[in-house]
């Protein structure tokens, strides 16, 4: 049939939006490729699923879900995961894992974006957490927009307000910014995020057992930033999603600010009371936070491009 420049054939160009099992015709395995590439991965590099589970944050969150945040910074602009704000993102290596894979699978048709949502959908499995079924649709962006991060990424120092007003924003609701934020049940913070915290004092809203042992991993007021000095987020079980969190949270074990302010405000509280007290409410309103982050403006169609390495946008097609 007809290709048009960009090598998509009319038939396919029909927007269709975005849409379960997108890749059923065009890319039957796609899915099976990045459920087992997950999966390896997972095994040998466990902290790749935190990073996998951090990007659908710091991609969909930035305007919309199009693989904005993979792209390298060019001569001309700096890139979204080169700003203070991506701070300790990492293992980006390992999407280009299973990007290649797909890629020897059918080339050219599976977005980077689709692999970041659906290597997040897979590695929260991995993690303990529940499966979300999400759609597939998307199309890469064509530049980074580091430029308009600050307007949507929530700074760790940020006001539960300032908080609530960006997520809603892309239509997620009070409860699901308490679940999304029950990600910080994995993974770690480093030490420069923290020092705020206990120098030149304490904050006395931190609890005691815990400042020892914050006091312990980040010795240095002014901590060398090449350093790896870092605390875990949930010492209690760090490498599994589950709602401890919460429980962390009401104890002042939360580490950033946000975490802390959530047990604080009266608009967060109960929900958080009501994660700690049930996984299942945690798991619910989590999966339904992460499927609207997931579908926030998306481009489809034919708009934006299907990378054919994930940290590059394609030579400009006319
Ligand atoms: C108000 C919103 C949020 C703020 C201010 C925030 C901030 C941060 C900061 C400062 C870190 C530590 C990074 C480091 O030192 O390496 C972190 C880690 C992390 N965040 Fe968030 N975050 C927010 C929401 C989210 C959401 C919505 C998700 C996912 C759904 C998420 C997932 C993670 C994960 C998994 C880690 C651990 C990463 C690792 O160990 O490599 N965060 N976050
Ligand atoms: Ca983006
Ligand atoms: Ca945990």
């Amino acid at each position: 049939s007809k290709l048009y420049n960009n090598g998509v054939s009319a038939e396919e160009s029909a927007d269709t939006g975005l849409m379960m099992n997108y890749y059923t015709d065009s890319c039957p395995q796609a899915e099976d490729v990045i459920r087992e590439q997950v999966k390896l991965l997972y095994k040998r590099h466990k902290n790749t699923a935190f990073s996998w589970l951090r990007n659908i944050f710091h991609d969909c969150a930035v305007q919309s879900c199009d693989a904005s945040l993979l792209l390298d910074s060019t001569r001309r602009s700096l890139s979204e995961k080169e700003t203070d704000r991506s701070f300790g993102l990492r293992n980006f290596r390992y999407l280009d894992t299973i990007k290649e894979a797909v890629e020897r699978e059918c080339p050219g048709v599976v977005s980077c974006a689709d692999i970041l949502v659906l290597s997040a959908r897979d590695g929260i499995v991995a993690l303990g957490g529940p499966y979300i079924p999400l759609k597939t649709g998307r199309r890469d962006g064509r530049r980074s927009r580091a430029e308009v991060l600050e307007e949507y990424l929530p700074d760790h120092n940020e006001s539960i307000s300032g908080v609530l007003a960006k997520f809603e924003a892309i239509g997620i609701d009070t409860p699901g910014v308490v679940a999304l934020l029950g990600a910080h049940s994995v993974g770690r913070t480093h030490c420069v995020k923290l020092v705020h915290r206990l120098y030149p004092e304490v904050d006395p809203a931190l609890n005691p057992d815990h400042v020892e042992h914050m006091l312990h991993k980040c010795p240095d007021p002014i901590p060398n930033p090449k350093a790896v000095q870092y605390v875990r987020n949930d010492r209690g079980t760090p490498m599994i999603l589950d709602n401890n969190y919460y429980r962390n949270v009401m104890e002042g074990k939360g580490l950033l600010q946000v975490d802390h302010q959530l047990y604080e405000d009266k608009r967060t509280r109960f929900f958080v009371k009501k994660m700690a007290k049930s996984q299942d409410y945690f798991f619910k309103e989590f999966a339904r936070a992460i499927t609207i982050l997931s579908e926030n403006n998306p481009l489809t169609g034919t708009k934006g491009e299907i990378r054919a390495v994930c940290n590059v946008a394609n030579k400009h097609h006319l």
